[in-house]
Parts: structure tokens; sequence; C-alpha cells
């Protein structure tokens, strides 16, 4: 048996009127994975009540057990019980003390869209700047080693402490991650020693987890009450709700270091585009610079200088911070230009979500001296209200859109596409496979054309029921190009 090195006391501290002397091997929160002495927390889930799964963890060996509710009459007297409000709180906080080293310099992003990418060229920035730094997201922890890729963008407590401690023991310094609203509202970031905070934007997703959108908000928002006084914040004042995250950050005492064409610190005077490369002007404490951003997209700009920001957040210098955009590498998935074809172009992006197709089809539009082509679909198991507005989005602004399927999940692919197709089912072609759907967008390419297929960015599977299948966009693009160049030749 190994042992936390904690007593119930130290890693629930009141908790427990008795046996909090106790130590205890581990800590858990699904009974599956409970080890011979162990803490058990149990969880009030979207599917179940982790209250059902006590006995299951007291036969696996458990020893103590933390919850919302009365301890249950049948629970055997030699098993430690502890009532707490709020049992997800309480999780976080024991594992940030099971696993208590984390990088100096923590920072957090959220955001409906752009967090991945902010996180990652936070990262980078504190690379070019001679600092060790790691980013924890959606494409997983990203070192100089590489992506170690995770299911959730913001892991559950255990397994991010966990991570948190690995990454300091290998002499990271600094570190930013994402912090998804479900993350967020469950407490897997409570306690994170953060040093600073982002606020991007916020559109439409999630609205079957979240009953409101100002619960939504409410949810994202909670990041500033993780930070400790006065630390600053980062917003992108040319955003969706970036008045409502700045007048909250304010209220709980936050400086405010503003960005965007609207911004303080850091102010976008100009972006000139220059084939895929995009030339900023910015402001940065009243000295105006240029730097090359080199990738496309106007959003890009403002994630790439939100990073920035967040580097000054951390004392870092501000013109040096800045300047580091110049280096910064796309990440996977994001309005990545994987190949072209017969004198078109293909893109791979993560767009699944409204306000991120309409972001990537008006930024691809210029490029587009032939015709723009989107393949794209949508999720299963998610924010059904999504699908007609993405149909609409697709049919406005792609000339040819192709509705195909994303991960069903449990879901009736079938059905997904209708909902999606109901928004103008006269505009949009179907083709449900998705590799079909790729080819055959593949094909069309003609010179000046270009084909995005949306959704999936850097994913590696496709979630069919509850199996995962090998899925990758970019190769389903590469295998298209090579077999109808084959079949040219040949
Ligand atoms: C809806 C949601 O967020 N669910 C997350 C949540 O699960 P839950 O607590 O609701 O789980 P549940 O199935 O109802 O079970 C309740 C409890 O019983 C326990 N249990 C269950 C079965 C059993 O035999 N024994 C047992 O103890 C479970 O471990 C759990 O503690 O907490 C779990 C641990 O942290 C997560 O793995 C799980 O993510 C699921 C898999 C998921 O798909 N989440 C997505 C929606 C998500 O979180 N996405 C966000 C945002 C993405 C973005 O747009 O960026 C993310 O951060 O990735
Ligand atoms: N600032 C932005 N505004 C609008 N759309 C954006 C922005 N940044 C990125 N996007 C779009 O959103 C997609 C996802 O970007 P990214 O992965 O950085 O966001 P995310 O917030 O991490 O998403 P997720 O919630 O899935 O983790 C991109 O592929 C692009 O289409
Ligand atoms: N983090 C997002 C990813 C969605 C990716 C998209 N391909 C889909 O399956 O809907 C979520 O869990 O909602
Ligand atoms: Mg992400």
């Amino acid at each position: 048996m190994t042992d936390t090195g904690f007593s119930l006391d130290q890693l629930f501290p009141g908790a427990f009127s008795e046996a909090g002397e106790r130590r205890v091997s581990s800590v858990a929160f699904d009974s599956r994975k409970v080890l011979p002495g162990a803490a058990f927390v149990a969880l009030a889930g979207a599917k179940a009540d982790g209250a059902r799964f006590i006995s299951d963890a007291v036969q696996r060996g458990a020893t103590a057990i933390v919850a919302g509710g009365p301890r249950p009459a049948d629970l055997p007297p030699g098993i430690a019980y502890a009532q707490v409000a709020d049992p997800r709180l309480a999780l976080a906080l024991a594992a940030a003390r099971v696993h208590p080293r984390q990088p100096g310099t923590v920072v957090a992003v959220t955001g409906t869209s752009g967090k991945s990418s902010v996180a990652e060229f936070t990262r980078q920035i504190f690379m070019a700047l001679g600092r060790k730094a790691a980013s924890v997201g959606t494409i997983g922890i990203v070192t100089e080693a590489g992506a170690d890729y995770g299911s959730l963008t913001t892991p559950d407590p255990l397994s991010l402490h966990a991570s948190l401690d690995r990454l300091a023991g290998e002499g990271v310094t600094h570190l930013a991650m994402e912090a998804s609203s479900h993350g967020l509202d469950q407490h897997r970031l409570d306690g994170v020693r953060l040093s600073a905070g982002a606020f991007l934007n916020l559109g439409r997703d999630h609205l079957d987890y979240h009953p409101s959108v100002e619960d939504y908000l409410a949810a994202k928002l909670r990041l500033w009450t993780l930070l400790p006084a006065g630390a600053p914040v980062v917003i992108n004042r040319d955003e969706p709700y970036a008045d409502k995250a700045e007048a909250a950050a304010k209220a709980g005492g936050h400086p405010v270091i503003g960005i965007g064409r609207g911004g303080d610190r850091l102010k976008l005077l100009g972006v000139a585009r220059e084939g895929f490369l995009q030339r900023l002007t910015v402001e940065v404490d009243g000295v105006a610079t240029e730097v090359v951003l080199p990738m496309v997209g106007d959003y890009m700009a403002g994630n790439a200088l939100v990073a920035a920001g967040l580097a000054i957040a951390t004392g870092e210098d501000p013109m040096a911070s800045v300047q580091a955009v110049a280096g910064l590498k796309g990440v996977p998935g994001r309005l990545d230009r994987v190949a072209e074809h017969n004198g078109g172009l293909v893109v791979v992006d993560y767009a699944h979500k409204p306000d991120a197709l309409a972001a990537v089809l008006k930024t691809l539009r210029p490029y587009a001296s032939g015709r723009l082509i989107c393949v794209f679909g949508c999720g299963g198991d998610r924010d059904r209200g999504k699908r007609p507005l993405m149909g609409g989005i697709a049919a406005d602004g792609a000339d040819i859109a192709i509705v195909t399927d994303d991960n069903p999940r449990s879901e009736d692919p079938a059905a997904i596409r209708a909902e999606v197709l109901a928004a103008a089912p006269e505009r949009l072609r179907e083709i449900g496979d998705r590799a079909e759907a790729i080819e055959a967008g593949v094909a069309m390419l003609q010179p000046g054309d270009v084909l995005v297929v949306a959704g999936k960015g850097h994913e590696s599977g496709q979630i069919i029921g509850d199996r995962t299948l090998p899925f990758s966009d970019h190769e389903v693009v590469r295998e298209a190009i090579a077999a109808l160049a084959g079949g040219r030749q040949g």
C-alpha cells in the first residue's frame, strides 16, 4: 500500500470529526479506481450520483469516504466518513495537497474560442523569453519534448495536479493552461496557484450543460475568483462579453490589461495581410511597434496579443513579449494548411461551434480566388442548438457546404445531420461518411479554391457509439490527394 504521506485532516481539513489522524494511501473519485486504503470522494455527476458507488469503493478497500450527504446507515463502522458542502471543491484541494509541486508561474485562459491557441502561444512566448514552459489543454500537455494528448480540455483535478507536480519536478517554471467552463464549474482548477488569467470571448456552446448563457458566462468568470488578490487579468476588448468580463475583474480588484483595437497596454493599431503572414502594428504601453505574425486570421492576431498580454501580466518585458509573437508556430488543427491539390488549398480547422465556423470561413474567404468549400459536422451528445446555427453559417459563408459526421457518440448520425441540414436544405449537401465527404471536397478542388475541413482539428479518432475508431482529417486529406494523383497518372 502506498502512503500519500498525509492524514485525512491534512487532505480534508476540518471535514472528519473522528479518525482524522488516519493516513490514506490515495484519493479517488471513481470507485473503479479505488486502491486499498484510499479516501473515496463521491461526486454528484451529470450521469450518475457518486454516492451510489460508496459501497463499491468500500469493497475495493476504501477506508474513508467524503460525500455531500449524511453518512449511509449501512456503512461499516470502521470506515471514516465526512459530509462536506462541496465534494468537488474538497477533491480539488485534496488533489493539490497530494501533489504539492506546481510551476511557480501558472496562467489560465478562458473563453468560447481560442483557448488552445492562446495557451500554446503563451507557452511559446515564455520559451522565447528563456523560460522553461509547458501548456495544458485540448491538445494535451505540451512541453519542449512534444505533446502528450489527454481527452479533456481541463483535466480532472487528480490528473491535473499529478501533471503539475510532474512538470514542476522536470524543472518547468512557467505553465499556460486552458480553463473550460466545465472545468471551472466542476472546480477542476481549484487549488492551482494562478498568477494571472485571461478572457477571450463568449459565443454559443455547451448550452446542453449550462442552463443559460448567463450561467455559461458566470462559469467562465469563476476564473477571476481563483486568482489571488491583485493578480492581473488580460481581456481582448474587441470580443463579445469583454465588457462584462472586465467589470467582473475590476469588481474583484484585479488590474486589467486591455488588448485589441480597444486595448490600452497592447493596442492593435493595424493589421496588414501579406500572403499567409500578417504585419501587426501594436502600441505597447504607448510606444508603436511592428511585428509579423506568421499565420493567417484576424482573430489569431487577437489570440497572439492575449498571449503576449499574459506574459506581461507575469512580469515579462512588454516589448520583448510582443516581439516574440514573430516566432509563433500555429497550433495543430487550427487554420492548419495541410496540402495543396490541383491549384487549390486544403485547410484543417477545429471549428465545432457557430462563432468559430463563422470566423474561419470569414478568414479564409480572401484566400479563395475561386470557391470556398466547407466539409463540416456537429458532434453528438453536445449542445443541439449549435446544429442549425452551424448549418446556416456554412450555407452563407461557403460556396459549397457538405454536411458530414463529426463524433456522433451515442446519437444517430443521420439524425444529427438532419438537424444541421434543416437550416438550409437546398444549399447544403450531405455525405455522411466523413472520409467520403473529405474525398469529395478534395476532388472538387480547382485552381484558386480553398477547402476547409472543420470540426475535428488535431483529433486522431472518431467516436462512434462508445468506440473511438482511428481517424485523422489530416491523413484522409493526404490519402485523398494521393489517390487522385495516382488516378491521374494511371
Ligand atoms: C459532463 C461532464 O463534464 N462530465 C465530467 C464529469 O463527470 P461526472 O462527474 O458528471 O460523471 P458521472 O458519469 O455522472 O459520474 C458521477 C461520479 O460517479 C463516479 N463513478 C461512476 C461509475 C462508477 O462505477 N463508479 C463511480 O465512482 C464517477 O467517477 C463520477 O465521479 O467529471 C469527470 C471527471 O472530471 C469527467 O471525466 C467528465 O467528463 C466527460 C467525460 C466529458 O465528456 N466532459 C466534456 C463535456 C468536458 O468536460 N468538456 C470540457 C469542455 C471542452 C471545451 O469546449 O473546451 C473539457 O474541459 O474538456
Ligand atoms: N478568438 C477567436 N474567435 C473566434 N474563433 C476562434 C478564435 N480563436 C480560434 N477560433 C476558432 O475556434 C477553433 C478552436 O480554436 P481553439 O482550439 O484555439 O479554441 P478553444 O477555445 O480551445 O476550443 P475548445 O473549447 O474546443 O477547447 C479554431 O479552429 C478556430 O476555428
Ligand atoms: N471540447 C469539445 C470538443 C468538441 C469536438 C468536436 N469534434 C465534437 O466532437 O463535438 C467538447 O467536448 O465539446
Ligand atoms: Mg481548447
